[in-house]
């Protein structure tokens, strides 16, 4: 049986509270100062206390009291500080990122979305939406076994961040399914980069217990519209161009209706 594990100390999360609002840097600071500040309280008590007695001893106890504990409280302050910062970014990575893949999970994209679709409504500038789905998917499992499946998955969200920029938002949507959220992407730009994501996780390939493994991506494409009231409109019209892409063949882009306005849907040839 294992030891029942001990509760933390009292203090704990009260300083996991100080480091998240203030920072690693000046919580650090302020733990040092406080040490500070008891030594030298310790030292004058000591010459206080001694003092009368023996000065020396006296003078020798306050001297260890500022050189010695104000560094070495100083340091292990420095050291829980670092470690708690660390627990900190371990925690929220835990929370907004997918296990798997290590992009960001749909829950957070969700989040991340509701502020991007602000914002672009807001300057009003253009956006766009892509849904990508590995075609076939379920014939990977079962042919090469469900590590494969996953190593594959990682390998393609690895390969859509390479092609992505810096503020573009990539995520887990489901098992097979990514999304990605294009800020100032017109519905050109956008196609452009659901078609470059498309030919390269077509080239891609998996090395498997000597074997080499590759996969297909459909995608569909979503421009942010006036018509759009919530950010569950622009996903619905990615989705509807998923389902067309699959539709089609598979291993494709299409684009939703209306993208264009009025110009036919995108294909590819
Ligand atoms: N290895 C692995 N497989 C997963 C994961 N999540 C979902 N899957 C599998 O993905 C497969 C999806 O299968 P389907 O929904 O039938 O779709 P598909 O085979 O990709 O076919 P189409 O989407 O129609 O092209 C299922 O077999 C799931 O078990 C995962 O995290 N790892």
């Amino acid at each position: 049986m294992l030891p029942p594990k001990s509760a933390p100390p009292v203090w704990l999360p009260w300083l996991s509270r100080l480091v998240l609002r203030l920072g690693v840097g000046r919580s650090t600071a302020l733990l040092t100062l406080l040490a500070w500040a008891g030594a030298v309280a310790l030292s004058q008590l000591a010459i206080t206390l001694i003092g009368q007695g023996d000065r020396w001893l006296a003078a020798l106890f306050s001297s260890i009291c500022c050189l010695v504990i104000t560094p070495v409280l100083g340091f292990a302050c420095m050291r829980l500080v670092s470690h708690l910062d660390l627990e900190h970014g371990h925690m929220r990575r835990l929370a907004t990122r997918d296990g798997l893949t290590g992009v960001y999970n749909r829950r957070h994209f969700l989040d991340l979305l509701e502020r991007e679709w602000s914002r672009a409504q807001r300057y009003d500038t253009a956006a766009a939406m892509l849904l990508l789905d590995v075609d076939h998917f379920k014939n990977i499992n079962d042919q090469f076994g469900h590590l494969c499946g996953d190593a594959m998955l990682k390998a393609v969200a690895e390969a859509l961040l390479d092609i992505l920029r810096q503020p573009d938002v990539l995520a887990r949507f489901g098992g097979e399914e990514f999304i990605v959220f294009l800020p100032q992407t017109d519905p050109l730009g956008a196609i452009d980069v659901a078609e470059r994501m498309r030919d390269c996780i077509e080239r891609l390939s998996l090395d498997w217990e000597g074997k080499s493994v590759s996969v297909t991506i459909s995608v569909g494409v979503a421009a942010m519209r006036p018509e759009h009231v919530t950010v569950d409109h622009l996903i619905h019209d990615a989705d509807v161009a998923l389902y067309a892409a699959k539709a089609a063949g598979r291993n494709c882009v299409r684009a939703g209706d209306g993208l264009f306005a009025g110009k036919p849907s995108y294909q590819r040839t």
